[in-house]
């Protein structure tokens, strides 16, 4: 193993919560990522300093009390504590590589970009088999993970509201939308969807009514995926700042087993890995994510093999090397 000495301070934020999937096993997905980084024989974890966000995830012993926000207390408060950290080490001048168990927790690592860069508008790259748009009032499952980008875009979606949620739920919902700072942190329009190929109708409305680009697994094929990376950015060309939230479920099922949401159809290792590498080269990019490793789904820790190369890839895109 040789030591390269980072030349960005990369900063590790560990954030090890699952409460918001709906199958269990996501928070054990950092740890599956640390074993599989033994078991490929890399330094990875030596070179960056790391720090855990504490999680509440023994809440889920209890039961949820909200059928269509499902422990949505737990949830605002793993934004709470997301978004302090993130906000803490951008302001540091630090770059953080953010590692996530359930989805949801992205709400609070895009609130902590704009708690540290209040002044500067703030794009999104979504790679996902989903659109993670749902609310309480839209959501086909109740699972918080599908709902990320409406919280921090202050999206109700009553436009196609389908369920009606308690009062006590739709107090913390609306909680959950001032997180880091009161209003919108992103607009819709500024998102760039890639592979998202699992969508339901409120989730489609959304994307026409944002007119929101989602580039298809197939548009990559055809055109290449470092053309799509440079299509994506240049449709976020407005943006002063860019975030890229890569959930391991955009790539295909056949390889994605270990992660709680899979669809055919999705990316390969090789097209997620050219795909990551190629956007975090730009510097307007300030943070970058990886979610949903469930190895619980898993056997013999293929899917946190397959992630971690990626995540090494990237980070090492990053570090220009
Ligand atoms: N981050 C994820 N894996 N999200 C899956 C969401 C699936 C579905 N749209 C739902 O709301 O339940
Ligand atoms: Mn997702």
């Amino acid at each position: 193993m040789n030591k390269i000495l980072p030349l960005k301070d990369i900063r590790i934020i560990e954030v090890k919560s699952e409460i918001a999937a709906g199958t269990r096993g996501a928070s054990l997905g950092i740890d599956a990522l640390k074993i599989a980084s033994l078991d490929l024989e890399s330094d990875y974890f030596a070179r960056f300093d790391s720090e855990e966000v504490e999680n509440v995830n023994d809440i889920l012993f209890d039961g949820y009390a909200h059928p269509h926000a499902k422990f949505i207390d737990g949830v605002l408060t793993m934004e709470e504590r997301v978004c302090l950290q993130v906000s803490k080490v951008l302001k540091m001048n630090s770059f953080p590589i953010i590692l996530a168990g359930d989805h949801s927790t992205a709400a609070g690592s895009i609130s902590g970009i704009k708690n540290a860069h209040p002044d500067k508008k703030l794009g999104v790259v979504w790679i996902d088999a989903h659109a993670d748009m749902h609310t309480p009032y839209t959501t086909p499952s109740g699972n918080m993970h599908g709902m990320p980008l409406a919280m921090v875009s202050n999206t109700d979606n009553m436009e196609c509201k389908i369920n009606d949620p308690r009062s006590e739920t739709v107090d913390l919902w609306n909680q959950l939308k001032e997180v880091g700072g009161k209003g919108a942190k992103i607009n819709l329009s500024d998102v760039v969807l890639i592979s998202a190929r699992d969508l339901e109708q409120p989730e489609e409305f959304l994307l026409k009514k944002h007119n929101i680009t989602n580039f298809t697994t197939q548009q990559v094929r055809e055109k290449g995926v470092e053309a799509i990376a440079d299509e994506t950015l240049a449709l976020l060309d407005e943006c002063d700042i860019v975030y890229v939230s890569f959930d391991v479920d955009s790539m295909d099922s056949k390889i994605s087993v270990g992660t709680g949401t899979p669809v055919p159809n999705g990316l390969s290792v090789e097209e997620a890995k050219i795909l990551n590498t190629r956007l975090i080269k730009d510097p307007k990019v300030v943070a970058w994510e990886m979610v949903e490793v469930n190895p619980t789904l898993d056997t013999e820790n293929k899917m946190a093999e397959n992630a971690f190369e990626i995540l090494e890839a990237t980070t090492n895109s990053l570090l220009g090397e």
